[in-house]
């Protein structure tokens, strides 16, 4: 029995690059919530929890997955066994409903600890990696056609991505298509380009919009009507030809099976999150394996944490033939990682280190931290945190 001594959970909020105007928010920051968990063999493995616009895309919000952890999965934990990874998440999950976000984010802590306690990288423990390189969409959502072409442009030339996701479902599905045809005819060949309309359509408006926007030259149209909408889904995707892929509706295995079973997707977007940790994920993408269903690496615009473990995860799929979009660590304006993630030639390398491969910058992570006693960082005020 090797004891967890304490777990330690803070906020940091950080700016991002641009507005990013998805269909039920617009985020002009990003807030982590990392969580440290401290071994009685002096090692410390950390975890991170995100969302979407606080509360406007699912059930947990970074202040209430805190207070989650902080009230109800650390007594729990003080007298869990860390040497154990997998038995003490089935613990707590006899304690605790739901809070998938939270669980992970305590997973990811529990896993990079086990990971540098045996020297082995976390997709290991995971069952072993296929891949060190993973190829990485880029969103385009700035609000504006002009700007998001010159932005994809941009990605194209330093060759960072190759692959573009566009969020649609905010105005009419004929302006919205016209928004999307636009960019297709601006990179041609070039790039493959996909939308994500975020639940915000109804069935009728997305019959209509998924044959527009396979005209356009579309690639893959992601979660286009209600999360609860399995039927609408089911039909939407045997009539397409361009693959329907769910996002929203995953929320782990069980909802994966209902999915694969109702033949509601034809593509899979995995999230770690979503999913309930590391392990729910990769049962999730065993479910679509058996299924035939298609497989791409979500994110939850994680930073540099969390998009470590998803990349970790990933790494372990027999295929991923939609590849990913683990660009979160490339959203916000500051860097959380002592050593960055590397992305390169359109792609991002797998960590290689012992547990996640990656860690905190403790000193840097302290400035950006809500309840930080911000006086300066590198020179100063310039770099506050937007919306403090
Ligand atoms: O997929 C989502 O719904 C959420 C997220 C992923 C990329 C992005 O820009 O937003
Ligand atoms: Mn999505």
């Amino acid at each position: 029995m090797l004891a967890i001594e304490s777990v330690d959970t803070f906020l940091v909020d950080l700016p991002t690059i641009r507005p990013h105007v998805l269909s039920m928010a617009t985020m002009m920051r990003q807030t982590a919530v990392f969580v440290r968990i401290r071994c009685a063999d002096g090692i410390t493995g950390t975890g991170e929890a995100t969302t979407i616009g606080g509360l406007s895309y699912g059930p947990e919000s970074p202040e209430g997955i805190k207070l989650a952890i902080d009230t109800y999965f650390t007594p729990l934990l003080l007298k869990a066994d860390a040497d154990r990874p997998t038995s003490a998440m089935a613990m707590l999950g006899r304690s605790i409903v739901g809070n998938h976000f939270a669980k992970c984010a305590v997973e990811t802590a529990l896993l990079d600890a086990m990971g540098q306690r045996l020297g082995v990288p976390i997709s290991e423990l995971l069952g072993g990696r296929r891949r060190d390189r993973l190829l990485v969409a880029w969103t385009l959502a700035s609000g504006d056609t002009a700007k998001d072409i010159a932005e994809a442009e941009h990605m194209l030339d330093i060759r960072r991505h190759n692959i573009f996701k566009l969020k649609i479902g905010k105005r009419g599905v004929a302006d919205d298509v016209a928004h999307v045809a636009a960019i297709k005819r601006a990179l041609g060949e070039r790039a493959s380009v996909r939308v994500d309309v975020n639940q915000a359509w109804d069935e009728a408006s997305a019959a209509r919009g998924i044959a527009m926007l396979q005209d356009a030259g579309c690639d893959l149209v992601e979660q286009p009507v209600a999360a609860h909408a399995r039927g609408a889904m089911a039909r939407l995707a045997q009539a397409a030809i361009v693959p329907i892929m769910a996002d929203e509706a995953l929320t782990g295995p069980d909802s994966a099976f209902d999915y694969a079973a109702a033949a509601a997707a034809d593509v899979f977007a995995v999230k770690i999150q979503q999913s309930g940790g590391l392990h729910a994920a990769c049962k999730v993408g065993a479910i679509a394996d058996a299924a035939g269903i298609g497989l791409y690496g979500g994110t939850m615009l994680e930073v540099g944490i969390a998009t470590a473990a998803s990349a970790h995860v990933f790494a372990t799929f027999p295929k991923l033939a939609f590849q990913t979009e683990l660009f979160g660590p490339l959203l916000v304006t500051e860097e959380v990682l002592a050593e960055p993630l590397q992305y390169a030639d359109f792609a991002l390398k797998v960590p290689d280190g012992p547990g996640l491969g990656v860690t905190l910058d403790m000193e840097r992570v302290a400035f950006f931290r809500r309840d930080a006693d911000r006086k300066s960082f590198h020179g100063g005020a310039s770099a506050q945190p937007a919306g403090d």
